[in-house]
């Protein structure tokens, strides 16, 4: 369990962090979410002991980590894949941090198997592609065995069949009954591995639920409608109180609809005469959901300092 309470964190004149209070619980996968800026590397140094708040306290199982003794035992962290030293072979990065941690030597080779690193073990790291590096840091978390796992922006880098393996690997470890904590700025790599959402914006937290609920949250029902009479079609659905939208190009244009439901909008047709060809309810993905609700706490738009 990973507890967050009125954290905040200031650098000079910019406040990374502000007064965010969570809770990551174990036996299931959380995602941290915000766009770029929004504060999530700082909170998980934070966590991880590596810097210290302005305010406020984040606390793993019940004590700050750095009161855990034997910390990669009990928090397992990859924070930037790009650090580790390039100069060693896989094998010695991991054997060195097992010693420096007491921890036993064959979880080493657990750890590269675990990580589809078995065959890479002998290599030289500076020789590692970035998704290599990543499952590096992946299977270094993974060394100490411990019940808490973080990884900032785990997927970058990692090519498709990468990103599968990790996300069938956060769910297991979750499943073992771990508290599994993933950051990521993309909505879409969370929408199939996380269970809970953690999502900031600007330091400050927007939302804390499950996967279903922040998607219903922000979502705003519409619907698709297309027939060979749109205008006389825009003018009784706005008569009626809906917000319409022409979407398409002429020709082959529809109408998206808001503010009334598909079989209200299908009986406006038919007392008007008028000819559907389609009628569809849309729900907004998870995505624009995401994008929704953090839109006012973007650091940059298009490039743009807001
Ligand atoms: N060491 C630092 N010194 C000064 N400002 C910092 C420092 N670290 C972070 N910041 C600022 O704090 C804010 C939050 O940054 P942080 O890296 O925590 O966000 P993030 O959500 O992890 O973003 P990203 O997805 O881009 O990694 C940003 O405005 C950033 O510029």
């Amino acid at each position: 369990m990973i507890e967050v309470n009125e954290l905040t964190k200031r650098y000079g004149g910019t406040t990374a962090v502000d007064h965010l209070s969570f809770t990551v619980r174990p036996g299931q996968v959380t995602g941290f979410l915000g766009p770029n800026g929004a504060g999530k590397t700082s909170t998980l140094r934070i966590i991880l002991g590596l810097d210290a708040p302005t305010g406020g306290t984040a606390t793993v199982s019940g004590v700050p980590f750095r009161s855990h003794s034997r910390g990669l035992r009990h928090v397992g962290a990859l924070l930037d894949a790009g650090q580790v030293h390039g100069g060693r072979s896989a094998v010695a990065h991991l054997s060195a941090i097992a010693r420096s941690n007491g921890i036993p030597l064959r979880r080493v080779d657990d750890v590269l198997q675990e990580a589809g690193l078995a065959d890479a073990a002998t290599r030289r790291i500076s020789g590692f592609s970035l998704g290599m590096k990543q499952r590096l840091g992946i299977a270094t978390a993974l060394l100490g065995d411990p019940p808490v796992l973080m990884f900032d922006e785990p997927v970058n880098g990692m090519d498709p069949e990468g990103v599968l393996w990790m996300r069938r690997l956060f769910r297991r470890l979750a499943a073992e009954g771990r508290t599994v904590f993933l950051s990521s700025h993309l909505m879409s790599e969370m929408e199939n591995t996380a269970d809970q959402l953690v999502v900031i914006g600007r330091g400050r937290l927007i939302a804390a639920e499950s996967v279903g609920d922040f998607a219903a949250r922000g979502t705003r029902l519409s619907v698709v409608v297309s027939t060979p009479h749109t205008a006389e079609l825009a003018a009784v659905l706005t008569a009626a109180g809906a917000s319409v939208e022409v979407e398409g190009a002429p020709g082959a244009a529809k109408l998206v609809v808001a503010g009334l439901p598909a079989e209200r909008i299908g009986a406006l047709a038919f007392d008007n005469r008028i000819l559907l060809n389609e009628l569809t309810t849309r729900t907004a993905s998870l995505e624009e959901a995401f994008m929704e609700l953090t839109a006012d706490s973007v650091e940059y738009l298009a490039g743009q300092p807001r």
